[in-house]
């Protein structure tokens, strides 16, 4: 059975980027995965100003406003290096967070989805025939989690 997920408030609300769950990454603290991908956007870009204050807004829907902005301009490798960003960071959360960890492993086999009605790239879109790349992101860390687990397992 096939899982979608969406907003924090709903079920599964965990799996969103936008879910309370803090991350730190090379020597700083994000709130959220939100925070931490947006601000990416604009690494080495000349809106590099914009990263303290995506990293200090209040909530993910603010970071995600601020990093949204159709006049600022992104880093130039944005497209050939956003899956990779958003994989290190939900590894990271996934790693950091047992209770989390755990909703993610239970799930199995299941296919996640992000149900997003207006985004046909990390979600499904408004026709559920979108790429989910943020599903696929999921599945794969969850994957790799396991692997690491049955590791765990041999060599202690
Ligand atoms: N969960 C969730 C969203 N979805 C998230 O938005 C991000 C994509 O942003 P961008 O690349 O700027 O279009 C990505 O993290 C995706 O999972 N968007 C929302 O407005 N509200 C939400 O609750």
């Amino acid at each position: 059975m096939t899982i979608y997920f969406y907003k924090v408030w709903q079920p599964y609300g965990c799996f969103s980027n936008f879910s309370p769950h803090g991350i730190h990454i090379e020597g700083t603290y994000w709130p959220t995965v939100e925070h931490y991908y947006q601000a990416q956007k604009f690494v080495d870009s000349a809106d590099a100003a914009i990263i303290p204050l995506i990293h200090a807004a209040a909530t993910p829907e603010e970071a995600a406003s601020l990093g949204r902005c159709s006049t600022r301009q992104l880093r130039r490798d944005w497209n050939l290096v956003k899956t990779q960003i958003m994989r290190e960071a939900v590894l990271k959360k996934f790693l950091t967070h047992a209770d989390i960890r755990e909703v993610l492993l239970m799930t199995g086999n299941e296919i996640l989805v992000e149900n997003s009605p207006t985004d046909a790239f990390w979600g499904c879109g408004a026709n559920k025939a979108g790429q989910n790349h943020l599903g696929k992101t999921l599945m794969s860390v969850r994957e790799e989690i396991r692997n690491l687990l049955s590791l765990t397992v041999i060599y202690e």
